[in-house]
């Protein structure tokens, strides 16, 4: 197709889906990327330059990404025209191209735009959003032992109060809505009804089993103990208390879960090891503080979405912070690879933060492509880099005997130790 702001690399080739939904990877894949807002200037580059490097290194001149940008956010609104923040030809490179990577983008509190991040994984029904918290040895953590959280989390993308179905106090619509709740659904637990705004939660037992089943599967390819189920279903009973119901339904119905002492707890013979896979659930506000006192009795998490959002930041601070926390959005086909954090704004264009989550985030891409030797050798130079102790500012606080490095300087000292 042809595109009105991208260009397309005049080498390369699209990567493509088989019917089984497993991809077909050319040895020089266009991949493009969004460089995101505010520190999106300083780390998208920075993991462009490492890639490139581990790529180069693993393969010697065999196979080579082309990259190509896109466009999201403030810099759509300079490319496109000032009120163009997601460009339709936006979503249709990352699903003409299949595998593409972003940095952050800004979204405003209260009024304006609403979320860049949350109209990708919806326009593109990426409805798994993947964050896995592993600890790097040497990376400074407020825990005494570290290296027991080792989770991943599944939370789902596509659905919760991320719907974006709100209706702003004091509106017709908002009237409209607490009428009809009044009036029709014999509803007298709104305490302001004038003044209320109004959100509606909608969770369907579709978006929850292909979530649910994820996890599994995950569980069942990587070797994992227990997938848990995170919900508050105790207060929000058909919408988190349905996840967790159908997410145990699934468990029996497709996996062949049986009851531990007669529930809710269930477990199932991962199929490759023959070992059991533990499937609980946990309420969220106590799931907090158990991953704080108890993370080794958590392994794959599977979480709605706005569970999902506060979990996987509190986790990443568990080992060492959003500096370094990576993450995927993915469909049946279509993958959208992006870091954690947000934009950081006062560090924007500083050459100043981590630049580490969005380089995993490229590792776990590199990954997914198949091109596990480049992957590997990202992980073992990330691990080098911070054994060595030039390290971003984030890490160099907290670290003795640190010697801080920008932005920048921290993707050269990857690439040196490459
Ligand atoms: N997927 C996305 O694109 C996301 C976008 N956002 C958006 O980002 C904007 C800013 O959100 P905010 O709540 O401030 O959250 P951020 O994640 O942007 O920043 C919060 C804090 O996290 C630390 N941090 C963030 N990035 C890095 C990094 N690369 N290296 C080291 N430390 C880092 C900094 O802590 P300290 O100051 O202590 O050093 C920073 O002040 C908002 O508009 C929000 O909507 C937020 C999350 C995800
Ligand atoms: O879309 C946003 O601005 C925030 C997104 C977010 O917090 C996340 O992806 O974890
Ligand atoms: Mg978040």
């Amino acid at each position: 197709m042809a595109y009105q702001h991208i260009k397309v690399p005049s080498q390369g080739q699209k990567i493509t889906v088989n019917a089984d939904m497993s991809l077909n990877v050319p040895d020089q894949p266009i991949i493009p990327y969004i460089e995101g807002d505010g520190t999106g200037v300083d780390i998208t580059p920075v993991m462009l330059k490492v890639v490139d490097a581990a790529v180069a290194k693993s393969y010697g001149g065999q196979k080579k990404i082309h990259w190509m940008e896109m466009f999201a956010g403030e810099k759509a609104t300079r490319v496109y025209g000032p009120d163009v923040w997601l460009p339709d030809e936006t979503l249709e490179a990352s699903r003409e191209y299949v595998v593409s990577i972003k940095g952050p983008l800004t979204t405003p509190v209260g009024g304006g735009i609403r979320s860049l991040n949350v109209a990708l994984r919806q326009e593109l029904d990426l409805y798994v959003c993947l964050r896995p918290i592993q600890y790097f040895k040497g990376v400074p953590s407020p825990l005494k032992e570290p290296e027991k959280t080792n989770m991943v989390i599944f939370r789902e993308n596509s659905e919760d109060i991320y719907a974006g179905i709100e209706y702003e106090a004091g509106t017709e619509k908002a009237k409209k809505v607490i009428d009809f709740l009044t009036k029709e659904m014999g509803v007298k637990k709104i305490r302001f009804p004038a003044t209320s705004a109004i959100g509606i939660k909608p969770v369907s037992i579709e978006g929850t089993e292909r979530l649910v089943r994820k996890a599994f599967q995950y569980a069942i390819d990587n070797d994992r103990p227990s997938v848990t189920l995170v919900h508050k279903g105790n207060i929000m009973k058909f919408t988190e208390g349905g996840f967790r119901d159908w997410g145990y339904a699934l468990a029996k119905k497709e996996f062949g879960a049986v009851e531990i002492d007669g529930g809710p707890w269930m477990k199932f013979r991962n199929p490759r090891t023959g070992k059991d896979i533990t499937v609980k659930d946990a309420i969220a506000d106590a799931f907090l503080q158990q991953i704080l006192l108890r993370p080794a009795e958590y392994s794959v998490v599977a979480t709605l979405n706005l569970n999902g959002d506060y979990i996987s930041d509190a986790l990443a601070a568990q080992v060492g912070g959003i500096g370094i926390a990576p993450g995927a959005n993915m469909s049946d086909s279509v993958a959208m690879f992006e870091a954690t954090h947000g934009t950081a704004p006062k560090y924007a264009g500083k050459d100043y933060v981590n630049p580490g989550s969005e380089i995993l985030s490229a590792e776990m891409m590199l990954r997914h492509m198949g091109w596990t030797e480049a992957a590997d050798l990202i992980i073992s130079s990330l691990e080098k880099a911070i054994l060595s102790k030039k390290v971003t500012y984030d890490f160099a606080r907290l670290m003795d005997g640190a010697t801080q490095v920008s932005c920048s300087g921290f993707g050269q000292v990857m690439i040196d130790h490459m």
